[in-house]
């Protein structure tokens, strides 16, 4: 009988919890600690009903996941996706508290997101839709209950909206109940490039671990959005050879390098450039292109069982959250590609959204020089602890990241008595 192969359960739920599960268990925790941290505390599902242009009402079904708040208010962005789920939302908070443990910030992980397409509605429906999210969500956020933040197809002028339309509920300036604002409105210098930037600073880390020189390398990054567009400036900038890009429209690769900043130029708001090229490929074809350094920077389940053998970069760097399966993480480890795990590599957008957070509380706003400094400082010390705790202990940067990261909610749990 020929070998069935199973078909790889690309569940982003069922993963997480695996991963959280053997972390618990290698650091010593017990079933309690488990059981408490496989699902969040809470999860809130809404229906906003919102007036569209042409008059008639369509209901938008969105969800607030808080993973735990053993260590403080949660924190975490709101995805506005047509393929957005209720497992993805709770697989995403739970990253959250591990980005935050890693990272020492006073948070635990949250998330939200909404089920439609901005890509296809009017500025007043997505400002209606934004605004009646908050209403339907305000009894359990707030600047110091959980903090909401931009993530995929939502931006500052979203987080804009969602903070006067929480201000005006509460009857007072509420700054502090959401990072990623406009700089008028309280944001921070540095949020909106803090993703990229620390996938930069992690990225330099682990090549200059590999002995990878970043002058000349070659970079394929999918995603052309928030994430993938600053990071290719960034790291065209430092020297590195950007040689394929993509968006959810189709890839671009030239091995002589491509031109960021026309790209820059002509992309939209959705991070979409690609479609202006008749010669592209597709997103599949990319990722198994040549390369030194690959980083997935749109969604889940991109490098999977199926194509991971095929996978040529010396090093993978994850700026998206979850792009990479289980499956597919122990086939690259095998074969000798060090993984950056998302939970480290794109944590530098929660480290700045919590500088925001302390300036809008502070009322005392940093200069670029004070947020660089200190999210460098946060994210080496981080690289390294992963780095090391996968040494010492004979795991995956995953594992030992999700160790690292789960240790700090979970002895907050128990001085609380909760376990
Ligand atoms: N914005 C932030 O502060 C943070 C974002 N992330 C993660 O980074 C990733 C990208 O987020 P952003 O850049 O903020 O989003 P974005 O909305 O600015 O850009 C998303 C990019 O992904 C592309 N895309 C969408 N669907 C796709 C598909 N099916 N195939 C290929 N490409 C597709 C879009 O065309 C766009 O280029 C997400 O996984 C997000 O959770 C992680 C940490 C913080
Ligand atoms: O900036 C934040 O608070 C959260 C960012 C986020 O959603 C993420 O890291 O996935």
């Amino acid at each position: 009988m020929p070998e069935v192969k199973e078909k790889e359960n690309v569940d982003v739920l069922a993963r997480t919890q695996q991963v959280i599960e053997t972390a618990l268990t290698k650091l010593g925790y017990d079933s309690a600690y488990q059981e408490l941290l496989k699902e969040p505390l809470r999860l809130l599902t809404v229906r906003i009903p919102v007036k569209m242009d042409d008059g008639k009402v369509k209901v938008f079904t969105g969800y607030r996941a808080q993973h735990s708040d053993a260590v403080g208010p949660t924190k975490g962005g709101v995805r506005f996706h047509p393929d957005v789920t209720v497992e993805e939302v709770k697989a995403l908070s739970m990253w959250m508290s591990i980005k935050c443990g890693l990272t020492n910030l006073p948070y635990g992980g949250g998330k939200g997101g909404i089920e439609c397409d901005p890509r296809t509605m009017s500025l007043g429906e997505l400002e209606r839709l934004s605004r009646g999210y908050v209403r339907a969500i305000s009894q359990i956020v707030g600047p110091s209950k959980d903090i909401p933040a931009p993530d995929v197809f939502t931006n500052a002028q979203i987080m804009a909206w969602m903070m006067d339309e929480y201000s005006r509920i509460r009857e007072f300036d509420s700054p502090g109940f959401i990072t990623g604002k406009p700089l008028v409105l309280g944001g921070s210098i540095g949020r909106e490039s803090s993703t990229a930037q620390g996938v930069s600073i992690v990225l330099h880390e682990a090549a200059a671990v590999l002995g990878i020189p970043i002058e000349g390398a070659r970079i394929i990054i999918q995603g052309f959005g928030n994430a993938g567009s600053y990071l290719a400036k960034f790291l065209h900038d430092a020297g590195a050879r950007v040689v394929g890009i993509s968006d959810a429209a189709g890839a671009l690769y030239n091995p002589n390098g491509l031109d960021i900043e026309y790209l820059m130029e002509r992309r939209d708001s959705f991070g979409c450039v690609t479609n202006l090229f008749p010669n592209r490929m597709t997103n599949e074809e990319l990722l198994i292109q040549d390369c030194d350094i690959l980083i997935p920077a749109a969604i889940e389940n991109q490098i999977t069982e199926d194509n991971a053998y095929l996978i040529k970069a010396k090093l993978l760097v994850e700026a998206a959250n979850g792009p990479t399966t289980q499956g597919a993480t122990e086939i690259l480890t095998k074969r000798g590609i060090m993984i950056v795990p998302d939970v480290l590599a794109s944590a530098g957008g929660v480290v700045v959204s919590y500088f925001e957070w302390v300036q809008n509380n502070q009322g005392f706003y940093w200069t670029e020089e004070e947020v660089n400094m200190r999210l460098k400082k946060i994210l080496v010390d981080a690289f390294n602890n992963v780095y090391q705790t996968a040494l010492e202990k004979k795991t995956d940067m995953r594992l030992s990241a999700y160790m690292v990261g789960l240790k700090r909610t979970a002895e907050a749990m128990k001085w609380r008595g909760w376990v």
